[in-house]
């Protein structure tokens, strides 16, 4: 199971011409791109990552596999929509299966792109989609509460889990969203049942006209100050110029267009890699003559774990882990000569795996 990062936002802030950036640029890849609809609106793509291309110069496989995360099309939110507007339940639903929240914002003029809420106003669209979430959150928190209160009473070890949901309720009360609440790895573990939505990790789009591409507008800025505090990022970009990068089949024709919008490579590799970043993941690496590959896991992991999203048999016939830092590799230059400068390293159940280990697994069935 690949992790989801969904696409929210007000209606035509945007968010389908950035799927479908995402789901044409894995189909105008390189072959091994891989890039499957699940459904019309859940798209399979790769998180780019040069230094898995870095790996394959040096040993030269069959076949190079990136990891890959979803990305869900969430359809419109729109005022209401936690009392059920505009079929609010159902993508409230939507937004509660996803791991992180990739949220379009429009920071660009267009009087041809309808738009309800009057003129462009960044910072207020952001409020009413994380009001309409905060709304959803607070009715999750109030129903547990009721149950807390009363199984508190009889059992005192139920105070501190109620001191959590009280501190919830007033944060969400205050118009704030969970996730910039401070509270301790024991306090989150006891929410976590409730799937909170703005406890969820998100990243802004702003999405701004042809010109402030490079630099932002006053809206964009409006909304990066308004962010500030709230323990999330802000990506600046056009989702137009994304998608019509993402639709040209011809790769130097992709490099010309590029160019001439000063552009090194497309915003949409950085976005999938900050999404990558917000699910907090990391990244090892396997690299044989057959494959060099990229795997995906969760930060702190151990190296059995680790091994796990290989095959179950390597985590639960785990024996050792031969592990080549990926600067080592890069500097010696191959899996013998890091062996003969003594920079492979054999390492037991206790590893924490590191972003770019380059891993070998020992196992027994
Ligand atoms: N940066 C931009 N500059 C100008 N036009 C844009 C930009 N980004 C998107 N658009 C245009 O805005 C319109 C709405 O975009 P889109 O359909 O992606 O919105 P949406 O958020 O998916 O809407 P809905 O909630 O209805 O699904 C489209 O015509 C699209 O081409
Ligand atoms: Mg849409």
């Amino acid at each position: 199971m690949s992790l989801q990062a969904g696409i929210v936002g007000l209606p035509n802030v945007g968010k389908s011409t950035l799927f479908n950036a995402v789901s044409s640029s894995a189909k105008a890849q390189a072959s091994n791109y891989r890039f499957c609809t699940i459904e019309p609106n859940v798209g399979l793509v790769d998180v780019p990552d040069e230094r898995l291309q870095k790996l394959a110069e040096l040993v030269h496989p069959d076949r190079i596999v990136p990891t890959q995360i979803e990305i869900v099309d969430i359809a419109g939110l729109v005022r209401g929509a936690s009392k059920g507007e505009g079929l609010g339940n159902k993508f409230l639903g939507n937004i509660r299966e996803v791991d992180a929240i990739i949220h379009v914002i429009r920071c660009f003029e267009d009087e041809n792109i309808l738009r309800e809420e009057g003129a462009i106003n960044p910072v207020s669209d952001k409020e009413i989609i994380d009001t309409e979430l905060q709304l959803k959150d607070l009715e999750s928190v109030e129903k547990k509460l009721q149950r807390t209160e009363k199984m508190a009473k009889a059992d005192p070890k139920m105070k501190a889990e109620l001191e959590v949901l009280l501190r919830c309720k007033t944060h969400l009360e205050q118009g704030k969203s969970i996730r910039s609440l401070d509270l301790s790895k024991e306090e989150r573990n006891a929410i976590a049942d409730l799937f909170l939505l703005t406890e969820k990790p998100v990243l802004y789009v702003a999405n701004v006209d042809e010109a402030s591409m490079h630099t932002g507008n006053k809206y964009s800025e409006a909304l990066v100050a308004s962010v500030t505090g709230e323990n999330a990022e802000v990506i600046i970009m056009n989702n137009s110029i994304e998608a019509q990068i993402a639709e040209m089949e011809n790769k130097e024709d992709q490099q010309m267009f590029m160019e001439e919008y000063g552009m090194t490579e497309p915003a949409l590799n950085r976005l999938i890699r900050m999404a990558y970043h917000l699910l907090n993941l990391n990244t090892y690496f396997t690299a044989g003559v057959q494959e060099v590959r990229a795997w995906t896991i969760g930060k702190g992991w151990k190296a059995p774990q680790a091994a796990g999203v290989i095959h179950t048999d390597f985590e639960k016939g785990f024996i050792k882990a031969e592990v080549i830092s990926y600067e080592d590799y890069i500097t010696y230059g191959s899996e013998a000569a890091c062996r003969d400068a003594g920079k492979l390293r054999i390492e037991g159940k206790e590893y924490i795996v590191k972003d770019g280990d380059v891993m070998h697994f020992r196992f027994n069935v």
